[in-house]
């Protein structure tokens, strides 16, 4: 079981993320984000990660401008593309910069499954999320889940993380509801939008371990 950890917003977060047990670290970059990290900020915020943990950039529709002075930061592992990208787009992104991309999508209904193999296609990963409300202003990060029992025994040609909604509370029934090996989560271990709370944060990691053990 791997866990990430998203929106993390300081040092002493990414710490608490890697002492509970965290696989993945996220930052967002995204201005309207109550997450959102400015790119100098996140340079001393990745500074002393511990080897073996990936950290993760999450962007919205983000130019290349944008993406070249995140990735110029030689802070990150892998590009979380949480916005309308398409395969093309994803593509580009992948070989411009020679990091693995993971594009998250969001889905609440059987009819949005339908694109998911266009994207495995391209992308490293897949990051399976709720699909927001028409009026929200995030993409994601909104603690909204969608009904799990849409991708029970779904399986797609590369990794894939299940995220939305998700807290230490539910995260063991998601798991054995979707056989998902990896989880995110922002929102539900925080204690106010921007702020990790970091007894969740290993609850959760703590919680979602358990339930993979209980599945093997
Ligand atoms: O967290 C954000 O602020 C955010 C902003 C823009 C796009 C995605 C964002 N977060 C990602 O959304 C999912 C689910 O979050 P939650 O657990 O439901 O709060 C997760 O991948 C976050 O990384």
């Amino acid at each position: 079981m791997r866990v990430k950890i998203c929106g993390l917003r300081s040092r002493a977060e990414v710490r608490a993320a890697a002492e509970a047990g965290a696989s993945y670290v996220g930052l967002v970059f995204f201005p309207p984000s109550p997450r959102n990290m400015t790119i100098p900020d996140a340079r001393w915020t990745l500074e002393d990660v511990p080897e073996g943990i990936a950290r993760v950039a999450l962007t919205v529709d983000a130019d290349d401008e944008t993406l070249d002075a995140i990735v110029g930061l030689e802070r990150f592992d892998l590009l979380q593309l949480h916005g309308a990208e398409t395969p093309e787009r994803v593509a580009q992104v992948k070989s411009r910069y020679g990091l693995p991309v993971m594009k998250a999508l969001g889905i609440a209904e059987p009819r949005h499954l339908g694109v998911i193999d266009s994207y495995a296609a391209v992308a490293d990963q897949l990051l399976i999320d709720a699909r927001p409300p028409r009026d929200a202003t995030l993409p994601g990060g909104n603690g909204l889940a969608f009904d799990w029992r849409l991708i029970a025994g779904q399986d797609w040609d590369v990794p894939w993380m299940l995220a939305g909604g998700l807290t230490p509370e539910n995260v063991g029934e998601a798991i054995r509801l979707t056989g998902a090996r990896q989880v995110d989560v922002s929102s539900g271990v925080e204690e106010r939008p921007g702020k990790k709370d970091l007894a969740r944060m290993a609850a959760f990691v703590r919680a979602a371990h358990a339930a993979a053990v209980a599945d093997a």
